[in-house]
């Protein structure tokens, strides 16, 4: 029997799932992880990270859309805050830190936006950044120049999955494949 290219199958914590497979151009069948509209597998993972959380880590740092959630649970199970970065600027933030992503997993690039008051949580801080998957590490690099523009210290990046980025320091619940 020829393997199922079109699913992944993942265990977290005992919940399983299987992730649907995304063709992306000529590169493979991408696999698709989504946390939101599943608490289930987002309470699950967002256990599972705290024990990746490096000790001292005073405020978190995530970004909208599908690390939100993740990063809400480990906040609300760790007591550690949390600050987010936007992808869309919105009329009422204040002195925004504003950062390009070179490029993301579908090859769409991206600004992020962190409002000036959550950037001041950010200062003088050691900040862990959160995020769902990490793939190119392009967000991690956008995300780590808003610590450093911030006033923060970086104290690492953990993800639920790392999916193929060997050139950052991710502690991670588990490696996905970049690609079937
Ligand atoms: O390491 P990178 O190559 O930068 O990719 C990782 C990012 O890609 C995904 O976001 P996505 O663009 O799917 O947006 P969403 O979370 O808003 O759905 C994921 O949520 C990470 O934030």
């Amino acid at each position: 029997m020829l393997p199922d290219m079109e699913h992944l199958t993942i265990t977290v914590g005992g919940v399983v799932r299987e992730l649907p497979t995304i063709p992306v151009g000529n590169v493979g069948r991408v696999p698709l992880v989504e946390f939101i509209g599943d608490s289930e597998l987002t309470n699950a993972a967002a256990q599972e990270m705290l024990a990746l959380i490096p000790a001292g880590t005073e405020i978190l740092l995530t970004v909208v859309t599908n690390a939100l959630p993740l990063t809400h649970e480990i906040s609300d199970r760790s007591g550690i805050p949390y600050v987010v970065a936007r992808k869309k600027r919105r009329t009422y933030m204040q002195d925004p830190l504003i950062q390009q992503v070179p490029t993301l997993t579908l090859g769409v690039g991206e600004t992020l936006w962190l409002d000036g008051p959550h950037a001041a949580r950010l200062r003088g801080k050691r900040v862990t950044i959160v995020q769902d998957v990490v793939s190119s590490g392009g967000t991690a690099q956008a995300l780590t120049r808003f610590v450093e523009r911030s006033g923060g210290t970086l104290l690492g990046y953990v993800a639920a999955f790392n999916q193929g980025s060997a050139a950052l320091p991710v502690r991670a619940l588990q490696t996905l494949p970049q690609h079937l």
